[in-house]
């Protein structure tokens, strides 16, 4: 048996597209919003195999420069393929820095376990280093797969719930500015600009790709309900919030009077409390429910009765694994003064990350580098990936066994120099 990982060619990359599972119709992502809204609608979701000509579309996509699909031969037949889109983040600074973000990943079922994923992953991590992008990322569809290619979460999300009998805020009066309903082409236009500009402040939001919002529409799909698309405007009248959101239509009474929302941007608290007091108090609707939020949402503490927002699921976003160690904590930027030194025992896939590192950092900018000083702490490089952002807490990752420290203090002090407020979150996925 002949194995060969290399990159996809044109003229192969119908038969890559075709071990994915999306291009066999099946569903091939875990939290889809489906899911998570908990209407009527069926899971998975009824799907299509793809056409010939939709897979030819696709491939010219697939060919694309930000594009780098790798795939797995078994004697010369394809088996499996993985890719890595090219993005940026927005990392504490603020900044954006480049990642590699896996996705569009199958192995055929008769050819797994054998490592082709392995092999995938070790080209695209070496592709991406040589891209010089420090970091790699991906969304899991399921939990066990990716921490030992070195991934961990980064960033979270909730799904939550809330009665509009219980939507009673503690200030009920509305603030400057005004809100409109507006049709897709309206929305196609604010949400790039909006999106921007939440991009620049928020730690953990990703670059969207061009066409991001080309599907908007006014069509009613399935029993979701049409898409209605709402803006908020400042006393001067500059665009500061937008929003998606649906009421699913259902033969089912405990599925009717559900407000759904899908997107919700905010550039200022007034645009934010504006959009949610319409939103969670809108006429012929029982229930409202936000899908995919971050999970320290601002909503909660507007409310006289905080219990009254459930959360119903909690689940992992963004995994990020550390590809250049330097590289990475040098383009953050840090608001303290601090010098940390930490050992990273094992990495097989990235052995340029094994060593003791010194990180010095301070609001001017930080420096990493090998030293010969005993370490601070001991952490797997999975750790350093979830604490990157700030959003993970360092004493948790500790108490899991993933964080060793060697005196004390050592683990609030990583925490000191990390961490960061509001949480980290990316709004989509790629
Ligand atoms: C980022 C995304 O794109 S998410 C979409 C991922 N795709 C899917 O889930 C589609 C269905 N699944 C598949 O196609 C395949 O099972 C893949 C792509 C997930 C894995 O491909 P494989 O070639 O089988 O993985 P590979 O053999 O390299 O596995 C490496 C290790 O992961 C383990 N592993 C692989 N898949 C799974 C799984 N689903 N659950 C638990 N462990 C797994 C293997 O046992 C192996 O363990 P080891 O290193 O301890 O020996």
């Amino acid at each position: 048996m002949k194995i060969e990982i290399r990159p996809v060619e044109r003229s192969e990359a119908v038969d890559y597209l075709k071990v994915l599972p999306y291009a066999n119709g099946l569903p091939n992502w875990e939290p889809a919003p489906a899911s998570w809204h908990g209407g009527p609608e069926a899971w998975p979701p009824p799907r299509k195999p793809a056409t010939k000509q939709q897979l030819e579309a696709w491939a010219d996509e697939v060919m694309d420069d930000h594009f780098h699909p790798q795939a797995a031969f078994v004697d010369g037949k394809l088996v499996g393929g993985s890719a890595m889109l090219s993005l940026a983040i927005t990392v504490p600074g603020p900044g954006a820095v480049p990642f590699g973000g896996v996705t569009a990943t199958g192995v055929i079922a008769t050819h797994r376990r054998r490592g082709l994923l392995r092999g995938m992953m070790q080209a695209m991590f070496d592709e991406a280093l040589e891209r010089g992008e420090p970091l790699a990322a991906l969304s899991a569809s399921e939990g066990g797969i990716y921490g030992r290619f070195g991934f961990l979460p980064a960033t979270m999300r909730s799904r939550w719930e809330l009665e509009r009998s219980d939507a009673r805020f503690i200030d009920s009066e509305l603030p400057a500015g005004s809100l409109e309903l507006v049709d897709a082409a309206a929305a196609r236009q604010a949400w790039p600009q909006i999106q921007e500009q939440i991009r620049q402040l928020q730690i953990g939001e990703l670059t969207p790709q061009p066409d991001r919002w080309d599907g908007l529409s006014d069509e009613a799909a399935g029993t979701d309900g049409p898409m209605r698309y709402l803006v908020h405007r400042d006393a001067a009248g500059d665009l500061d919030g937008v929003a998606n959101f649906r009421l699913p239509w259902s033969p089912s009474p405990e599925h009717t009077g559900t407000l759904v929302v899908d997107e919700f941007q905010a550039l200022t608290p007034d645009a934010y409390r504006a959009m949610w007091m319409l939103l969670a108090d809108f006429d012929l609707t029982r229930k409202i429910i936000a899908p995919s939020r971050p999970t320290d949402e601002p909503l909660r503490w507007m409310l006289r009765n905080p219990r009254a927002m459930r959360i119903t699921r909690q689940s992992d976003n963004l995994w990020l694994r550390i590809l250049d160690l330097p590289g990475a904590l040098t383009a953050r930027a840090y608001d303290t003064t601090a010098e940390l030194t930490f050992a990273i025992e094992a990495d097989s896939m990235c052995p340029r990350n094994v060593g003791v590192w010194r990180l010095a950092v301070s609001p001017e900018g930080a420096t990493c580098t090998r030293t010969a000083m005993r370490p601070d702490l001991t952490m797997d490089i999975q750790a350093l990936g979830s604490l990157y952002l700030g959003g993970m807490s360092a004493a948790v990752l500790a108490g899991a066994g993933r964080i060793r420290a060697h005196r004390p203090g050592a683990v609030t002090d990583v925490a000191r120099v990390l961490r960061v407020d509001p949480e980290p979150f990316n709004s989509f996925g790629f």
